[in-house]
């Protein structure tokens, strides 16, 4: 794929391998523990965004279409967390960078379905979509290889031109010894430094593409679709706000504190609300698969070498595995409670087994704190109705049109 090269999601065997082994020590808890503080100042400027937005109004309360101010939220997090790049696009929305990525992302697909589309001369030269695909691409690529320059200078400033010490790029270095960021971004510039055959810019500039996407878009999508999901459930949102008052209350909170990984756990309610409405509206709605081997299945022989694609959304919504499927039932997920749901293999937005996606816990954290934050402090009316809402065919499960929510103060 033109856009994420081979990166971690797109690349296979000894290539994915290596990388996944040296990537993943910057998902590693402690690390997650250390991004809690940027977690907790994004969302509060987003909760100042939208009261922003409301005294703006003049009114009381105010409907806003969430997938911007939610999409430039998520991608000022990655940065920061991942890359060590301060975005600011909250303040400045990198629209440029987000609009180019919607478009190659629609066209992805339309591309893989168009077999007369395949050939890259006639593509990117002779078709409009192809030409405005490699404008995008562009301004794709020269975003994130900005962002690696600009971390790659730093990283040659602290350290001087002498490579990394192999110490500080231990896990347990990252928290507790080193003031400097040893997170995604620095994992590979050390690799780089110390011998840029190993992994070159344009290397790296694959892993960034692929985590600056697969780090905000899939999260923002799952978040908007929580918030629709509450704004059209007053009864479940209430029991989170009572949830969300109870640990406010509990451990003394005001506006100047963080959120806490204790404190994380326990909003289970939350935690279950995402995990429903992941079920139902998976960010990432398909995957495939190429059969390394014959596969029996049932009666039929799948021979070796053939594309599988697995319908994360429709296993999802088997009425076998979820009684009412298309309901909104957080509870299936809340242990104890008379609709929960134990079969592993029913539920898998993240995947499952060694390609299952590094960033889960990543996307937890992240999602819980936003949503307790707005939650916190809005009651949340959704205006947009699910029956109205077109999908884009797209890598991720993309609302066509505007997603409408009224924001009303709580306090
Ligand atoms: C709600 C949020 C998310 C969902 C639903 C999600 C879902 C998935 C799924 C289904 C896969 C498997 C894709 C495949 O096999 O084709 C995957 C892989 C991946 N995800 Fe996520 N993801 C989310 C958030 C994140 C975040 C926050 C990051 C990075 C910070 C991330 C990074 C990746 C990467 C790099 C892979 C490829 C892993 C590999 O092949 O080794 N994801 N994700």
């Amino acid at each position: 794929m033109p856009w994420l090269g081979t990166g971690l999601l797109t690349s296979s065997g000894k290539k994915w391998f290596q990388r996944r082994k040296m990537l993943t020590p910057a998902f590693h808890f402690n690390i997650l523990e250390a991004f809690l503080p940027s977690m907790n100042e994004h969302a509060k400027i987003l909760v100042n965004k939208i009261r922003e937005q409301i005294h703006k109004s003049n009114e009381k309360s105010t409907v806003i279409d969430v997938a911007p101010y939610i999409t430039y939220c998520t991608l000022d997090i990655i940065c920061d967390t991942a890359m060590g790049v301060k975005l600011g696009s909250q303040y400045n929305p990198a629209i440029d960078y987000v609009q180019s990525i919607h478009r190659i992302g629609n066209k992805v697909i339309k591309r893989v379905l168009s077999p007369w589309l395949w050939n890259s001369f006639i593509y990117y030269n002779l078709t409009p979509t192809g030409r405005e695909d490699r404008r995008d691409l562009n301004i794709v690529h020269n975003f994130t290889m900005n962002v690696i320059k600009n971390r790659k200078n730093e990283a040659i400033q602290q350290n001087g031109k002498k490579p990394f010490s192999t110490t500080e790029t231990k896990v347990d270095n990252f928290v507790s010894t080193s003031r400097r960021r040893l997170a995604f971004l620095d994992l590979l510039i050390e690799q780089h430094l110390k011998d840029s055959n190993s992994l070159s810019l344009y290397d790296i500039r694959e892993e960034v593409d692929t985590f600056m996407f697969e780090g905000h878009d899939t999260t923002s999508m799952s978040l908007i679709w929580s918030l629709l999901l509450l704004g059209h459930h007053p009864e479940i949102q209430e029991r989170v706000h009572h949830e969300l008052d109870h640990i406010w209350e509990q451990h003394n909170l005001d506006e100047s504190m963080h959120l806490t990984t204790n404190q994380l756990c326990e909003m289970k309610l939350l935690e279950a609300c995402i995990k429903e409405s992941l079920r139902l509206y998976p960010s990432v709605p398909f995957i495939g698969r190429v059969a390394n081997t014959d596969v029996e299945y049932e009666n039929y022989t799948i021979p070796k070498g053939s594309t599988l694609f697995i319908f994360i959304q429709m296993i999802h919504r088997d009425p076998k595995l979820y009684p009412k499927p298309d309901s909104f039932i957080p509870d299936r997920f809340m242990e104890g409670s008379n609709s929960y749901v134990k079969n592993p293999f029913a539920y898998v937005p993240f995947s499952a087994g060694p390609r299952n996606c590094i960033g889960q816990k990543f996307a937890l954290q992240e999602e819980k704190i936003i949503l307790a934050f707005i939650l916190r402090h809005f009651r949340l009316e959704s205006i947009t109705q699910f029956d109205n809402i077109i999908m884009h065919p797209e890598l991720v499960l993309r609302p066509k049109d505007p997603v409408n929510i009224r924001f009303i103060p709580r306090h």
